[in-house]
């Protein structure tokens, strides 16, 4: 779909994109000024700074995973020993190798590379090892993917165990040389840091977000929960078994069990603590637990401290982790940093909100949703009967009927969410009938839900963004149109607070927003005004009515509110017990005898029908919309 805002600025760097980089070289000069401080202390606080940099490697995996798809993962533990193992054999020389490992498949021998070049080897299985793993996972979602990552861990320590002629079983792997110091593990870790930073402002990250945060609404959208998962799974592994690698030429010698069920817990409990929905999170759960774990360490075995007798206590650092992580869940939920990121250029007072972008240019074509006997049946009740509709664009329908008529699941079907038992369906002549929902979106169809479907932990700005993005190329100009959407609604002062700050009126406004930044050709809406006073639903309908006229789109919606309705919509569908029994303007649809029936056996709504025709009667008939 055509958005026509491909001017010169567009093409320049998103803000967030631009923020996400300050932050991201801010987080690498804080890593490289730790790493001189720990040149000029001892060697025991240089391999301390090795260690904390491999493992910040592994959590900062971890977050990218589960800090934007929403899914604690226990498996990433496995892929640092799958990366381990890899970069070891590929590195070790071929007379250890020949010694260490005689049954050894004759490809995997005498390589004796680089470290570099092992790394660059373990990326490129990474994404392979990634994507195999990650197609199957994500048929899964939620509690479900996060158990499978269990299965996982145990799979990949199984396969460690079991391939013995490779990684000699549960016997202690050894030979690799050491060459990872300070001046190799800060940086890596610092380009994992910068690359989670960057990777959720990237539309992957944006889109993974939002499925996490709301999978329905994101699926809206044009939001692929199964794909970003998968994608996002390759990516972290990647990043996880980059980790391993450094850890096999830190450590010189392992085995499966140290990337087990410990490694597993530690990294999760480090991201826990800092706070698994940002980088910085990542950052200082791995700092402030490091901290402690050494201080805790050095009394563990035993000592003085300011002359109190300390005996030696077995598993101390474990039940120090474990208990901070308690605490840190209890207390703030979102870990230290709650959830937020280093967003320097805000804090400085450095950035700028985003240009608005101009207004799409009004459809001159005539498009329509054509249903065909759409019918949906839940073992035993017919929820939908054979309705047929069309619904054109430049119009705004309205779907009308008493309580359990059936019109939220007709407009389910139009938008994809509830999958037809019957019928046809096709929009601007696109058959879209056995369509997943995420592709009525690219059909051209924005909606809203009965009950607010919007991304509560991301900003007002992400949340339209996620669906410019779909149908604008470029951050930049996705931003921008972001921003004309938000300016459409009213809520373009609020674009950086986070979505679940908003009141509930401003929420539907949002909502709506978030719709037609896909450009929709057609805006289905659930009972939009449903929970407003009247000053907000006056001025929401008011701004509908506006897109309307201005885009040429055609709205379809269903309100419970007759005297809104029959003073807002050119046409009515009306349903009743699954089937559509009247269609025309309100005038004809207000004086149709079955309409009335229907409405007769609802006391409430035979009265507002009546009262409805005498206030609106003759100003209606034409089916001209009316801007009062
Ligand atoms: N997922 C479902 N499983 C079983 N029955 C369902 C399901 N969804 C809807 N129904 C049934 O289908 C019928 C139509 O429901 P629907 O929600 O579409 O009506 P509605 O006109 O939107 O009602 P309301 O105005 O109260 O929102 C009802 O009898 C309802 O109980």
């Amino acid at each position: 779909m055509e958005a026509g805002l491909h001017n010169r600025a567009d093409r320049g760097l998103s803000k967030a994109m631009g923020g996400a980089l300050v932050d991201a070289v801010a987080m690498a000069v804080l890593l490289g000024v730790i790493a001189l401080v720990l040149t000029s202390a001892g060697v025991a606080w240089q391999r301390t700074g090795v260690q904390a940099a491999i493992i910040l490697t592994a959590v900062v995996s971890l977050q990218i995973f589960s800090g934007n798809t929403g899914i604690v993962s226990f498996g990433h533990a496995g892929f640092v020993g799958l990366g381990a193992y890899a970069v070891g054999l590929l590195t070790m020389s071929a007379s250890v190798q020949a010694s260490a490992l005689r049954n050894l498949p004759a490809f995997l021998a005498g390589h004796e590379m680089s470290l570099l070049a092992a790394l660059g080897i373990v990326v490129l299985l990474g994404i392979v090892v990634g994507l195999v793993s990650g197609a199957p996972l994500f048929r899964l979602s939620g509690s479900g993917a996060s158990i499978a990552t269990l299965a996982l861990l145990i799979i990949v320590y199984t396969l460690l165990v079991a391939s013995r002629d490779i990684t000699r079983g549960s016997q202690p792997f050894y030979g690799v040389p050491r060459g990872v110091g300070l001046w190799t593990a800060v940086p890596i870790a610092a380009a994992a840091l910068a690359f989670a930073r960057i990777f959720r402002e990237l539309p992957i990250g944006l889109s993974a977000r939002a499925a996490a945060d709301d999978e329905r609404g994101a699926a809206a959208i044009g939001v692929d929960r199964r794909f970003t998962a998968m994608f996002t799974w390759a990516a972290s592994i990647v990043v996880a078994m980059v980790a391993g690698g450094m850890m096999a030429q830190f450590l010189g010698a392992f085995s499966p069990k140290d990337f087990y069920f410990e490694l597993a817990f530690t990294t999760l409990a480090m991201l826990i603590v800092g706070g698994m929905t940002s980088s910085l999170g990542a950052l200082s759960g791995v700092v402030v637990t490091t901290v402690v774990i050494e201080f805790v360490r050095r009394i563990e075995g035993g000592g003085e401290i300011g002359g109190i007798v300390i005996p030696h206590i077995f598993g101390l650092t474990e039940a120090v982790l474990a208990l901070s992580m308690i605490l840190i869940i209890w207390r703030r939920p979102e870990g230290l940093c709650g959830g937020r990121e280093l967003n320097l250029l805000k804090r400085l007072g450095l950035s700028r909100p985003p240009a608005v972008a101009a207004e799409p240019p009004p459809r001159t074509e005539r498009l329509t949703i054509r249903a065909e006997k759409l019918t949906k049946r839940y073992a035993g009740v017919v929820a939908v009967d054979e309705a047929s509709v069309e619904l054109p664009t430049d119009r705004i329908t309205g779907i009308i009927g008493p309580n359990g008529a059936g019109k939220t699941t007709l407009i389910n079907m139009l938008a994809g969410a509830v999958e037809p038992t019957s019928g046809t369906l096709a929009i601007a002549g696109k058959p879209v009938t056995r369509f997943a929902a995420n592709r009525f979106a690219r059909a051209g169809l924005g909606r809203t839900f009965q009950n607010i479907r919007i991304f509560p932990r991301m900003t007002l700005l992400e949340n339209v963004l996620v669906a410019a993005r779909q149908v604008v190329p470029g951050l930049a100009a996705a931003e921008q149109a972001a921003m004309r959407e938000l300016a459409r609604v009213g809520l373009a002062h609020l674009a950086d607070q986070p979505a679940a700050s908003l009141p509930y009126g401003l929420r539907r406004r949002l909502e709506v927003a978030r719709a037609l930044a896909l450009d929709p050709a057609f805006l289905v809406l659930d009972e939009p005004a449903a929970g407003m006073n009247p000053v907000e639903t006056e001025g929401l309908m008011a701004m509908l009515a506006e897109v309307r006229t201005e885009r040429r789109l055609g709205i379809v919606l269903i309100e419970h509110d007759l005297k809104l309705v029959m003073k807002l919509c050119d046409r009515i569908v009306v349903v009743d017990h699954g089937r559509v029994i009247a269609e025309g303007t309100p005038a004809e649809v207000q004086a149709n005898p079955d309409v009335i029936a229907a409405y007769l056996g609802s006391r409430t709504g035979a009265r507002v029908l009546k009262q409805t025709e005498q206030e609106t009667g003759p100003s209606t008939t034409t089916g001209e919309f009316s801007h009062a």
